[in-house]
């Protein structure tokens, strides 16, 4: 599990902590231990299982939402919900006497702001999440398969583009799409220079150039290694070479800085345009593209 964002969320993760410890001490500190006779085990189990789940989608947000106003909604809401579910827990095994009605005032009322500010949270995470769906076009067409997803670029697989360029073969009567497939020159050399990492975060940079430069329509996977494919439904091989020329000349211009130093390193791709003809299924036209590829690759030329 990657917990790199825990480190951003000290603050969040004190609000949690605090929210614990407090509950904890008023609810351990103003009662005396009931007899083991008089505790509803059924209730111990339904109430800290709500307690423990509290704690656990804390953590789960922690570790996977980066910082921002809905995830500190989200967090101060849980860890109010997480007091009075604590409350509740420790009242299992605690009697109050004298406090009682104090007592059963905190526990109810955090839970119900929690609630209302984890309602306000959704609702900023809905919006939120329409922004992010129209980022995401690009990287995905028209179904969300997180299986045949890419962790380095967060793209999708070659194995997703088979499936969407059989579905563009299936749903038009003459195939009018493009296919693009670009490559990274010398990227083994700059592995080698700048380490196996920095080649990763170029392959993450230039998969965001990339996306940046196509249109809501077009679909960007990585296929392999330094390879990427590309899809453009209901477009000539002109215009998906013009556009593949604009990504070419982009990453070009593109000053990447291994290592954060001052040192600026340039890149260049190759790339080679197909479009489809009748009779077509995705690996032939994938593996005619691939050839032209190589082809072009061995000779040294630029693109097709
Ligand atoms: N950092 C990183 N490197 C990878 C990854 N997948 C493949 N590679 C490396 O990509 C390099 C591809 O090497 P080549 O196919 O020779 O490509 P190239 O060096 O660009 O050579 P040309 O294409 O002929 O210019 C190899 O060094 C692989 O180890 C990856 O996920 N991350």
């Amino acid at each position: 599990m990657n917990l790199s964002l825990l480190a951003q969320h000290q603050r969040l993760f004190s609000v949690a902590c605090a929210s614990l410890t407090l509950s904890l001490t008023l609810s351990i500190g103003l009662g005396q231990a009931k007899a083991l006779a008089d505790i509803s085990w059924l209730d111990m189990i339904g109430e800290g299982s709500v307690a423990l789940l509290s704690l656990a989608w804390i953590f789960f947000l922690l570790v996977s939402r980066p910082p921002g106003r809905v995830t500190s909604a989200l967090v101060i809401g849980l860890s109010c919900f997480l007091f009075s579910a604590v409350l509740d827990l420790v009242d299992e095994v605690m009697f109050y006497e004298h406090t009682a009605t104090g007592l059963s005032m905190i526990e109810s009322i955090p839970s119900g702001i929690g609630m209302l500010i984890m309602s306000y949270a959704l609702y900023q995470w809905h919006q939120e999440q329409l922004i992010l769906n129209k980022q995401l076009q690009k990287r995905e067409s028209n179904s969300r398969e997180h299986d045949q997803v890419d962790f380095i670029t967060a793209l999708y697989s070659a194995e997703y583009m088979r499936t969407q360029i059989d579905s563009q073969l299936q749903n038009s009567s003459s195939p009018g799409f493009s296919v693009v497939m670009l490559d990274i020159n010398n990227f083994d050399l700059f592995n080698r220079q700048y380490g196996h990492d920095q080649g990763d975060h170029l392959l993450r940079e230039l998969s965001d150039i990339i996306l940046m430069n196509l249109r809501s329509t077009d679909l960007a996977c990585r296929y392999a290694g330094d390879r990427f494919i590309l899809l453009f439904p209901d477009t000539d091989l002109r215009t998906a070479e013009q556009i593949a020329e604009q990504i070419k000349l982009a990453i070009a211009n593109i000053a990447f800085k291994p290592n954060q130093s001052g040192e600026s390193v340039y890149h260049h791709l190759t790339f080679a345009a197909e479009s489809a003809i009748t009779g077509d299924a995705s690996d032939s036209i994938l593996q005619r593209v691939n050839r032209r590829l190589d082809m072009f690759k061995q000779h040294g030329q630029a693109h097709g």
